[in-house]
């Protein structure tokens, strides 16, 4: 099965994801490919593939990406041969991707589901960007401005989640892909 989760910046994708791959072993995490520079405590390989924009623009044009785009005026992608050789060990795969990503991974895989996290209000989504306290007060600007046009995408996504406690959000999360490969097993039979 595929996933994709998106939401705005600062909502806590990548924490709920770390949570969910904490609980389960079934899943791999599609790691992408950057031009944006390393945050403190980010390690290439691991949260990203960190590249230059120019060594970005010559993986578009040799074909490498199954889909990227420019969000906060940095370019990220997802590595078609980093998919194809998740998907041959049999493993769920999950995107995290932004609303641009996830109507291009959509468009390419019918069975994708996907799941669109929600703050609990523009008030804690500001608080959150600023706690975590990677941002400088123009891409804070960035990310709020982005964040307009992609709560307004959340409505195309198959499930919407509230990202108010942490734990509550990541068991619900853990249960649509479960339900969503019972489903799918089912439908095989
Ligand atoms: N289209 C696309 N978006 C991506 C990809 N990787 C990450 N993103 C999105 O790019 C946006 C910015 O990510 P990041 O710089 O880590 O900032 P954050 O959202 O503030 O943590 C987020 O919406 C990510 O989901 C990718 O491979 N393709
Ligand atoms: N449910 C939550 N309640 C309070 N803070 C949270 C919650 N989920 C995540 N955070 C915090 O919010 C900040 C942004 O989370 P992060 O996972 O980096 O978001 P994203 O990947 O969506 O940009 C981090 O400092 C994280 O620890």
């Amino acid at each position: 099965m595929l996933f994709v989760i998106s939401g705005p910046s600062g909502v806590g994708k990548g924490t709920v994801i770390q949570e969910i791959l904490r609980r389960r072993q079934d899943l791999s995490v599609s790691i992408s490919y950057t031009s944006r520079a390393p945050r403190a405590g980010e390690t290439d390989g691991l949260s990203y593939f960190f590249v230059s924009r120019a060594v970005f623009e010559q993986m578009v044009a040799a074909g490498e990406f199954l889909e990227y785009a420019e969000v906060h005026r940095n370019y990220y992608g997802t590595s078609r041969a980093q998919v194809r050789k998740m998907l041959d060990s049999g493993r769920n795969v999950l995107f995290e991707v932004d609303v641009q990503g996830g109507i291009n991974l959509r468009r390419q895989f019918k069975e994708l589901r996907s799941i669109f996290i929600l703050p609990p209000g523009e008030a804690e989504l500001v608080k959150r960007i600023k706690n975590r306290g990677t941002e400088t007060p123009e891409t804070l600007r960035l990310r709020l401005e982005t964040m307009r046009g992609e709560m307004l995408k959340a409505g195309e996504y198959d499930y919407q989640v509230v990202n108010n406690k942490l734990d509550a959000c990541v068991e619900k999360i853990n249960k649509i892909i479960d339900r969503e490969i019972k489903l799918e097993k089912e439908s095989r039979r």
